[in-house]
């Protein structure tokens, strides 16, 4: 049964780390200091089987002694190579392809034969890949899913698996799962209802869990819920994978996901559940209705909300100020979908948390979606749209009609839909506001509200710059103007490490306000004068580090951590310690 819903608002507790404390106390560490320790896998496969295993499987990497012990003397080329020799070999290959999807295919393919090796090639390649496997491009694969499918991966839960939930769920080969990824599919980035297409979004988002936050690649499990699609071109391809019949909606959807929860969260009962990609109301609804009974949180309505505080707390920075100056931002909020109300709600939390009323907080914002200024005689509205209404004008004005009036000081893009940051709103922005936050925030480049070239030839290069998707630097009179990209994918696997580490056993709002105040932290002052506010996406691990190691120590202050660092080690170095390292792991053949 769904319970009743309000809005998401809350209180703010104590328990964030004070304001400017992070900067000053934080050392930042290199990925290379992390501590590897090494993997050891027991398995009872011998043989074939052993080669047919992309997490087992070392190729041509099988010393002489593993191919006697394992059975594959002469079953693998005899000259032993390193697992540096095959990922060379690998990357030249990779390199020879200039299609996107088919780096994506091949990728894919790599996937799905050979886990370490393809880890290895996102994490040396971060930056070049990352938009190959995650955003852009992993929205086109999305799209082509049934065209290009080879093998399967993760799990499907369907509407014909209904009353048997559990048993599929024992299908699953590995008992130890720490991050599951789920999605109905139902709203992928900004481009509608892919149904099982979806797939690809929760593999992208635990291939980045593996590479930026160091969970281990055994124990994540990507889901696709099928409860149908309303996509027309969908239910009459014969070569499309999932149900082909309407989704379910209402009770019957509520009652699918809630047997779903309860069969998981029985097989998996330690693992961190990331909902993904689910349309609204859905996506809200469902984070109400669990967030207080497992630990579970939406990505995002949360993570999403954490990174883009963080680039509106960076930019307070990048403009000389401090935290507390975001009670005197005004905001103008394109979309008021899952994303766009969770989004402001982090950021009002954050507001109140510097001193604020709640009520305060609210008046800083100005929300458009289709149809206009959430405002006066809007009755269509949800209530955790409602507290953004603006009572006092008229609803359904558009952007252009109230600019003059808002003044806004930052603009975010949550509404799908291209171009709609155009040259008159930029350039109005710019007029008053020194550095504006411009953060076109929708998924995939297609669908960014401006692009990088646009945002700083229309703010004549005065702006905080941060999208959805990358965008390369501009170079500008002279001057290189840096872009960052403000994506949830930079806050969740932190999330992830610290909850996984400290095995919380629920996620609570704080997360997110902790995972903001550090990643803002996180930028010198000669980053930030060049436009800045992140480290590079290369030092995801590194960041993830250091979020992960606030995010448990919330955990513990919270009394929902219920894992602790062994003795003689603090929470840092456990961290460390946990963080999975590309290397080939030991096999132990044991018949289990
Ligand atoms: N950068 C990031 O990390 C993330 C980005 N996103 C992106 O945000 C976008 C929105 O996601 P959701 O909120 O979940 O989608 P949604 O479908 O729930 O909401 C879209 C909202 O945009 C509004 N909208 C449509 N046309 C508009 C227009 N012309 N002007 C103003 N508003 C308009 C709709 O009325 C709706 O309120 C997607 O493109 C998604 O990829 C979502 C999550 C994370
Ligand atoms: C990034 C992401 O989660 C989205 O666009 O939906
Ligand atoms: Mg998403």
């Amino acid at each position: 049964m769904l319970a009743p819903i309000q809005t998401i608002a809350r209180p703010v507790s104590s328990i964030l780390p004070a304001a400017g404390t992070l900067a000053a106390k934080r050392t930042f560490f290199a990925p290379s200091e992390v501590y590897n320790k090494k993997q050891v896998i027991i398995t009872k496969k011998t043989g074939l089987d052993i080669l047919n295993d992309p997490k087992l499987i070392k190729g041509s990497a099988f010393t002489a002694d593993e191919k006697d012990r394992l059975g594959i003397r002469g079953l693998v080329p005899p000259r032993p190579q390193s697992l540096e020799a095959q990922y060379k070999r690998c990357k030249t290959n990779l390199d020879k392809i200039s299609d996107p999807l088919e780096k994506f295919i091949f990728l894919n393919h790599l996937q799905n034969r050979n886990e370490t090796l393809y880890y290895k090639m996102i994490i040396e390649n971060f930056v070049e890949l990352a938009p190959i496997i995650y955003t852009p491009v992993v929205g086109e694969a999305c799209q082509k899913f049934h065209k290009i499918f080879t093998q399967t991966r993760g799990m499907y839960f369907s509407t014909a698996d209904r009353g048997q939930m559990s048993a599929v769920a024992a299908n699953w080969p590995y008992d130890d799962v720490d991050v599951i990824v789920v999605t109905d599919g139902s709203r992928i980035l900004g481009l509608g209802d892919l149904g099982a297409g979806g797939m690809q979004i929760p593999i992208g988002k635990l291939t980045l869990y593996v590479c930026g936050g160091g969970i281990n690649p055994r124990n994540v499990l990507p889901i696709v819920l099928d409860v149908g699609t309303n996509n027309k071109e969908l239910l009459n391809d014969p070569l499309y994978l999932g149900m082909q019949h309407p989704r379910l909606q209402g009770e019957e959807f509520h009652a699918f996901v809630d047997e779903w929860v309860s069969a998981i969260t029985d097989r998996f009962p330690k693992a961190v559940i990331q909902f993904e990609d689910f349309m609204m109301p859905n996506a809200l609804d469902l984070l109400l209705k669990y967030k207080d009974q497992i630990c579970m949180f939406n990505d995002d309505i949360q993570s999403t909300g954490a990174i883009t505080l963080a680039s509106v707390l960076a930019t307070m920075r990048a403009r000389g100020g401090s935290f507390a100056d975001i009670k005197k931002e005004t905001f103008l909020c394109l979309g008021a979908g899952s994303s766009g109300v969770g989004v402001c709600e982090t950021i009002v939390d954050c507001i109140v948390a510097e001193g604020a009323t709640r009520e305060e907080a609210y008046a800083q914002f100005y929300m458009f979606d289709h149809k206009g200024l959430l405002g006066k005689g809007r009755d269509d509205l949800l209530p955790s749209q409602q507290v953004f209404m603006r009572k006092e004008i008229e609803g359904g004005k558009t952007p252009a009609e109230l600019l003059k009036k808002i003044k806004p000081t930052c603009l975010l893009g949550l509404s799908t839909c291209p171009k709609l940051f155009n040259k008159e709103m930029l350039s109005f922005v710019a007029s008053y506001c020194e550095k504006p936050g411009i953060f076109p925030l929708s998924n995939p480049t297609s669908r960014s509200e401006c692009t990088a070239e646009e945002a700083v030839e229309f703010t004549d290069g005065n702006l905080i710059f941060a999208s959805g998707s990358p965008f390369d630097p501009v170079e500008w009179k002279g001057k290189t103007i840096q872009t960052n990209q403000c994506n949830n994918s930079y806050s969740f696997p932190g999330i992830g490490l610290g909850l996984v580490s400290s095995r919380a056993t629920r996620v609570p709002f704080e997360t997110f306000q902790v995972c903001a105040r550090v990643i803002a932290s996180l930028g010198t002052p000669e980053m930030l004068a060049t436009g800045k506010i992140f480290p590079d996406l290369d030092n995801l691990r590194a960041v993830s580090l250091e979020v992960g190691i606030e995010v448990a120590k919330m955990a513990e202050r919270m009394n929902i951590a219920t894992q602790f660092p062994p003795k003689g080690m603090d929470w840092r170095e456990w961290l460390k310690h946990n963080m999975w390292q590309p290397e080939y792991p030991h096999i132990v053949v044991k018949n289990l």
